[in-house]
């Protein structure tokens, strides 16, 4: 095995190495972890061992590849191991990587020494993460999305597959070693049991491993919908100025009513309903009619556009015309004289993320910046396209979190709104990028996300 970078263990290298029998949503926590480290600009990789065993030796197997008492399947397995922990090594090195996941099972005591012992040669931390999982609801439900997501199972049938993977459960079952506090205490370790119902943390120091750790610690899994939408239009969206802490526009004021009917209509469960807004009047304005617990979040605040509050894009372009050359060259980077850019945005975002991910029915009233930020975690949208996205007035927006992708349903409230969309090389408001099809009436659904394999 090729060594790619030895001396020290350095702290910004981390290989997170998932640990759990199969159906115990490893993949899944995978993939929620790289999607929270990347939108925090931490350069973060998933590898999925089965999908190196996939692409390189065995794409269909049935449960007897995974029996322990195969020896030949057993090789292969190891070497599909052994590829991607290569793969690792060589993306910390040559791509500068921080943060990688390995995912696989590694059940075994044996088999987690031997991958620590080659990390840390390596100049890698690794910190284990096991989902330990014994509430049967929690498996079915993790093997039915198996079946419908893994393509070791495309094309054959459902019972098929349950039987199959319920068969290769069995066979990992037998030489299982969960990880233990007395054991395995000289090791960093995340012990997820049940979910988060009880969560086990051993000797987990910097930074970036407690962010992981306070992350996994927010996750659930119970099916729940996100309910975004912008305020109403504006004194300041009708004149095209940004910023500010402008009123509603009359039209603005008709979403806010119309909101109220939405909101019975398409959220269920709405009575027991969260309303979450900025602090500003024009958010607080179109939950007015909402009847609903409140919270207004000063991180929720639009982005500050500093020097150029209150102004117009055409004005910025002529009193601040390398500012504004600056923005469209990179938006995402751009920070404004004395104000913010979207990276200190999605900082300043950060906790709301994190209580998202607890609860279960809110709806956030908020601002284009700060929305598009919101979007662009739950839908793994990249960086520079993020500022971009468009995400117009006078519409609900649903997002529903699902194991492998998020879905997104757009509902128009059919109450016309001027455009806030500003193209790129130009100051002029226009058309918005949204590319959305329109499905029945009101309602537009796209659906977004990797699919990845358990
Ligand atoms: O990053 P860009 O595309 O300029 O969008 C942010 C702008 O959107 C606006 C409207 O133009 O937000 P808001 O939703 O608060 O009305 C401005 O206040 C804000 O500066």
């Amino acid at each position: 095995m090729p060594v790619y970078t030895v001396s020290h263990v350095d702290p910004l290298r981390i290989c997170v190495i998932m640990v759990g029998l199969p159906a115990r949503g490893k993949s899944f926590i995978s993939q929620k972890v790289v999607r929270y480290l990347s939108w925090l600009s931490v350069k973060t990789k998933c590898f999925t061992v089965s999908n190196v065993r996939r692409q390189d030796y065995v794409n269909q197997p049935s449960a007897e590849f995974f029996d322990p008492s195969n020896e030949k399947d057993r090789e292969i397995r190891l070497q599909a191991n052994k590829d991607a922990i290569d793969a690792i090594l060589k993306w910390f090195s040559e791509e500068d990587g921080c943060v990688a996941i390995l995912d696989s099972s590694n059940v075994t005591v044996e088999r987690r020494k031997t991958v620590a012992a080659i990390f840390k040669k390596n100049g890698v931390q690794p910190l284990f993460l096991e989902s330990y999982v014994d509430d049967e609801s929690i498996v079915q439900a993790n093997i039915s999305d198996i079946n419908s997501t893994s393509p070791d199972y495309e094309g054959l049938s459902k019972d098929f597959a349950k039987k199959d993977i319920l068969q290769k459960i069995e066979y990992y079952e037998e030489h299982y070693e969960p990880m233990d506090v007395t054991r395995d205490s000289e090791y960093s370790f995340i012990k997820m049991i049940n979910v988060n119902s009880q969560i086990i943390i051993n000797k987990v120091s910097s930074y970036l491993q407690s962010r992981i750790a306070f992350y996994v610690m927010n996750l659930h899994i119970k099916p729940r919908y996100i309910w975004l939408s912008r305020h109403g239009e504006s004194q300041y969206n009708l004149e095209g100025k940004i910023g500010g802490d402008a009123l509603l526009s009359e039209r603005g004021v008709k979403y806010s009513k119309k909101l109220k009917s939405l909101v019975e209509q398409y959220i269920p469960n709405h009575e027991k309903l969260e309303v979450w807004t900025s602090t500003l009047r024009r958010t607080q304005q179109t939950a007015q009619y909402l009847d609903y617990p409140k919270k207004h979040w000063k991180a929720l605040d639009e982005l500050d556009a500093g020097s150029c509050d209150g102004l117009t894009y055409d004005e910025v372009a002529e009193q601040f015309p390398e500012d504004f050359a600056a923005r469209d060259e990179n938006k995402f980077e751009y920070r404004y004289r004395g104000g913010e850019s979207y990276r200190d945005v999605i900082i300043r975002l950060e906790p709301i993320i994190m209580e998202l991910e607890n609860q279960e029915n809110v709806l956030i009233i908020t601002h284009q910046a700060v929305l598009r930020c919101i979007y662009a975690y739950f839908m793994n949208v990249p960086q520079e396209e993020s500022p971009w996205m468009s995400i117009p007035l006078h519409t609900l927006i649903r997002l529903e979190p699902r194991a492998y992708e998020t879905l997104v349903t757009r509902i128009k409230a059919d109450i016309p709104a001027v455009s806030t969309y500003k193209e790129k090389g130009t100051a002029k408001l226009g058309e918005s990028n949204d590319k959305s099809k329109i499905l029945a009436g009101e309602v537009i659904s796209s659906s977004s996300g990797a699919k990845v394999a358990s």
